[in-house]
């Protein structure tokens, strides 16, 4: 059976940290699909020509009250379902199973086993395999007439399945990148369950967003915020394509920003597109204004201000025509807490943002992840070492100190970063890891002995992650002899520091920023 835009594969969001990317994950095996809020009915399922439901996970417990439910008619169209996480457990107890908290969560790699053969959605799959967990409640009991065909240490039930009422649950996250054979088990519901056929085709990212922008922006001029990073070189590229010398760029020294940056940034962008580009030092702004902020949200709103008011100062000099591109990706859209997604940290471009902004954005990358970007940029011939340079976030270090910015706290971040930096380049691991970077608790101090004098300082705490798109991912395995160079390093040539730290949280449960 056909799936087009007509007959999508349709996401039901439950406020879901990844729905977008199941959607994406579904649309990468060519079957088109597209997001639905719960609060879809069965009519409305039917009339838009669905093929197949994915019900998302979400933040809530489904036997809380108020926790969002579905139309259960949907349950009898007779259309194939998979439930994921929330979606499975509100499948369990929507249809005769049983969910309730359990006193162990499972955060990031766990391992899974199946428990029958007579499967699909697990169908040629190892016995045991790695998944990506992120969930505190538990279904103890499948739908009735389901099937078990998976347990974890922690999960009675992984996932379940009933071929003949066609619906299919897994506790799991197979859209994420970070657990095994995810593109296999949701290939299993598509084509085995579902009986889809691959016979859908993405539209062209580049060639969309140029008309679009063209037809958003017209003749006005319009300014675009660059930091120097793969999305905003992207979106400037493509709205340079789009509109050509009716766009300036403006980048924002923040005085947040990492050794040498500015002058990095401004000359490798000088010397590779012929695009007008403003710099702007606002550094005793944004330390001003950082003064005495210790929460992380706060601080994050204060930047996202600023930013805004620093364009809107550049914008008058340039008369700008009300339009200012971001290079937002679709994280930093659902992090900031989105539709009915829980906040998880305001991100300065999105959450960030001043009510009273008087800019229209615009923003081609925001429904994007960033491995597709660089893939983007790629084909637009940006050079590699844009392509792939890790991110750095728009708040900078001051999203690296863990508590009060101040002159001090910036240098010494600023310095271990710096080292970081070095030994990962030195080493060869530049290019292999998504980021490598450090953060400093300057209140968080603890004691040490050097030089036969007691120390009481703060300590760095390093951070390097493995990920493909920032929604999951996982401390780096590097080796113990780089950390080593690395810890001796800082505590050496970084004042008030006597102790570095390696942060081995995966995310989930963590996050890859501290604040
Ligand atoms: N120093 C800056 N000056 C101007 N604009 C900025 C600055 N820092 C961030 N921005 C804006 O905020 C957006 C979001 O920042 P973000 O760090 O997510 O993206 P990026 O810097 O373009 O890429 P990367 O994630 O690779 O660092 C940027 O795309 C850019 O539009
Ligand atoms: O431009 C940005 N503005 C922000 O406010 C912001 N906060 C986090 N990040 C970056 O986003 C990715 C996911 O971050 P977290 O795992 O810390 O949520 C990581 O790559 C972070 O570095 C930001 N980028
Ligand atoms: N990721 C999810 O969907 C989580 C579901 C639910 N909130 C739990 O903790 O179990
Ligand atoms: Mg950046």
């Amino acid at each position: 059976m056909e799936s087009s835009r007509e007959s999508p594969v349709v996401v039901v969001d439950f406020g879901a940290q990844y729905a977008q990317l199941i959607a994406r994950r579904v649309r990468e095996l060519h079957v088109y699909s597209e997001i639905v809020a719960h609060t879809v009915t069965a009519a409305e399922l039917r009339a838009r020509g669905a093929r197949a439901v994915i019900l998302s996970g979400g933040p809530k417990s489904v036997y809380v009250a108020g926790a969002p439910t579905i139309d259960p008619e949907i349950f009898a169209m007779g259309l194939p379902i998979l439930g994921i996480c929330y979606g499975a457990q509100l499948m369990a107890l929507a249809l005769g199973g049983r969910v309730e908290r359990t006193e162990v969560g499972e955060y990031g790699r766990t391992a899974i086993r199946q428990t029958s053969t007579a499967g699909m959605l697990l169908a040629e799959l190892p016995d045991s395999f790695a998944s990506w967990m992120s969930h505190q409640d538990t279904i103890m009991a499948p739908p009735a007439g389901a099937l078990v065909t998976a347990t974890t240490e922690q999960s009675v039930v992984a996932s379940f399945e009933d071929a003949e009422q066609r619906r299919y649950g897994v506790q799991f996250h197979p859209e994420v990148s970070h657990g095994e054979f995810g593109r296999e088990v949701l290939h299993n519901f598509l084509f085995r369950a579902a009986k889809l056929e691959p016979k859908w085709t993405n539209f062209s990212i580049i060639e969309e967003s140029i008309t679009q922008i063209r037809s958003q922006v017209g003749e006005r001029n319009v300014l675009c915020a660059l930091s120097g990073g793969v999305d905003s070189t992207v979106a400037a590229v493509l709205t340079h394509e789009a509109v050509g010398d009716q766009l300036t760029c403006v980048f924002v020294d923040t005085g947040l920003l990492r050794e040498g940056e500015a002058d990095q940034v401004v000359s490798l962008f000088s010397s590779q597109f012929h695009i007008k580009l403003v710099v702007i030092d606002a550094a005793s702004q944004f330390l001003s204004s950082l003064a005495g902020v210790l929460d992380p949200e706060l601080k994050r709103k204060t930047i996202g201000n600023l930013f805004i008011r620093t364009f809107e100062e550049a914008a008058r000099d340039i008369d700008a025509g009300g339009f200012l591109v971001q290079g937002t990706l679709y994280p930093d859209v659902i992090e900031s807490g989105s539709g009915s997604a829980a906040l998880i940290k305001s991100h300065h471009n999105v959450g960030g943002l001043p009510d009273d902004m008087s800019f229209a954005l615009v923003e081609p990358l925001r429904f994007l992840f960033k491995d597709e970007v660089r893939a983007i940029g790629v084909e637009l011939g940006i050079p590699e070492e844009m392509v792939w340079r890790q991110p750095f976030p728009g708040p900078g270090l001051a999203v690296r100190i863990v508590g009060e910015v101040t002159e001090e706290a910036v240098g010494r971040v600023r310095a271990a970063d710096r080292i970081v930096r070095e030994e990962v380049v030195r080493a060869g691991l530049a290019r292999s890891m998504w980021q490598y970077f450090a953060v400093l608790a300057p209140s968080l101090r603890s004691v040490g002995v050097s030089g036969d004098e007691r120390t009481y300082d703060a300590p760095i705490i390093v951070r390097c992650v493995d990920s493909d798109d920032a929604m999951t991912a996982d401390w780096a395995r590097i080796p113990y002899e780089i950390l080593d160079t690395i810890a001796h390093r800082i505590v050496g040539e970084v004042d008030g520091v006597n102790r570095v730290v390696y942060d081995i949280t995966s995310k989930p449960p963590g996050t890859i920023e501290w604040e």
